[in-house]
């Protein structure tokens, strides 16, 4: 992966998120909540294991839905030219599933469907070379395309296949795939073959935010570049939570599911426990067998009782948004045990009043500064991480508050005089 370089932050200018706007979002769906299965949660629930999908910029396509057919789960496509035809993929006996072209506008329509043949050439027969990660979901290379397009190819393995990649995952995909959101990190395709099973996403080059936050790629994220990462999450969460009729829960919202531009965009990763969130009009609700997730961001309702709703997804939020003032994990084995669970620390420096102290030390101490930490702890630790999931914000009430946050940040920090240079002689 690319090492950001300085002139990258200039590229990725702080109104970059205002062409955001509250009328961006599609029509709201109330939340409703998912009941689960009571089986052993806690022992699933310290890895993540999949990996997918989806981004764009254009709001969900209204036929979207209605071009499923569940008959047809493991061979269906959306019609590429946007007509919400279904497609069967022929190609040598595989099965394919692939997503709208209007991501990427060297594509053809139609062309989105792949076969086993161009993802071998694409990633040069899975060559080492061309691996780029490791996940629960499998081995990830990157890959070009016949087009030129560079993608993500995710070579599930075999434990991943026999126990997620049944039916309902497929389906899964199948949804996810006609998502598109700048903010989301698009699905361009899912092939099985044989013993292969393999996920095209869209390739994003700068690594993973976590990765920025350890400053492995050179420079240092400034806190303002964090505020805009965060808006972008935010958005691309909200769009999940407010799609069409059926919102949508991530389940697994963590750094290392955030990757990033070269212009420093965020990009929400890993739908692979997505599921369609309960119907609430229907009453017919989402049973999950086990609790999924990241130890650190989970949401201790849902621990509590199961249910799985979209502020569980508001809670690995707060979460999220103190690792990046911050840059600790959420869990720091390695702390003396008072510092060990990230948000218990900083909750208790915020309310000791020392909340500069939870900077990430890397971060200048300035007045614009503390004012975007103290507000951003704020929504954090005040109302993202409260105990009651109906304490806690919804993910686009989220998104507004930390466009106000912004909005200070850019009057504060027009304001301050930069330090002199300091000559030595
Ligand atoms: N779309 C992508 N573009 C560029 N690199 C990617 C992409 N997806 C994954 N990677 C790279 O591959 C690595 C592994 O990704 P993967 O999603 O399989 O696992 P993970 O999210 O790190 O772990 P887990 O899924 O087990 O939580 C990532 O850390 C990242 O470096």
């Amino acid at each position: 992966m690319k090492s950001p370089e300085p002139a990258s932050y200039a590229s990725r200018t702080p109104s970059s998120g205002s062409r955001y706007t509250a009328s961006s979002f599609p029509p709201y769906s109330p939340a409703s909540a998912s009941t689960a299965k009571k089986r052993n949660p806690a022992a699933e629930a310290l890895r993540s294991i999949a990996g997918l999908f989806a981004s764009c910029f254009t709001p969900p396509r209204p036929d979207a839905s209605s071009n499923l057919d569940p008959s047809n789960s493991r061979s269906v496509a959306s019609d590429g030219s946007g007509s919400g035809k279904r497609r069967r993929s022929s190609a040598g006996g595989s099965n394919s599933i692939y997503g709208s072209p209007t991501h990427n506008h060297k594509r053809e329509p139609g062309s989105m469907k792949f076969t086993i043949d161009q993802i071998y050439r694409a990633s040069n027969s899975f060559s080492p070379s061309f691996k780029i990660g490791q996940g629960g979901f499998g081995t990830v290379y990157k890959g070009k395309l016949d087009d030129g397009t560079l993608v993500a190819i995710k070579r599930a393995k075999k434990s991943v296949y026999d126990k997620h990649l049944g039916t309902e995952f497929v389906s899964e995909v199948r949804t996810l795939a006609q998502i598109e959101h700048l903010n989301l990190v698009k699905l361009f395709g899912y092939l099985e073959q044989g013993d292969e099973k393999i996920l095209l996403v869209e390739y994003v080059p700068n690594g993973t935010l976590r990765e920025h936050l350890d400053c492995t790629h050179a420079s240092v994220l400034d806190l303002s570049v964090r505020l805009d990462i965060a808006i972008d999450v935010a958005h691309a969460v909200t769009y999940l939570h407010m799609y069409t009729d059926h919102p949508i829960i991530h389940r697994d919202i963590k750094s290392s599911n955030i990757l990033l531009t070269d212009n420093f965009r965020a990009k929400v990763a890993d739908f692979g426990f997505a599921r369609l969130a309960a119907d609430s009009e229907s009453g017919a609700t989402h049973v999950s067998t086990q609790v999924k997730g990241t130890a650190g961001y989970l949401d201790p309702e849902y621990l509590q009782t199961y249910q799985l709703t979209e502020k569980s997804d508001v809670y690995s939020f707060g979460v999220l948004l103190v690792e990046l003032v911050s840059a600790r994990r959420p869990i720091e084995p390695k702390r003396e045990p008072k510092e060990r669970i990230t948000t218990r620390w900083a909750m208790k420096k915020f309310s000791d009043g020392s909340a500069s102290s939870i900077l990430d030390p890397k971060l200048e101490h300035n007045d614009a500064n503390h004012l975007v930490l103290e507000k951003i702890l704020e929504l954090a630790l005040l109302q993202c991480l409260a105990p009651r999931r109906q304490n806690r914000p919804s993910m686009r009430k989220c998104a507004e508050v930390l466009w106000g946050i912004r909005k200070d940040y850019k009057q504060l920090a027009a304001l301050e005089i930069p330090s002199l240079p300091s000559y030595s002689t």
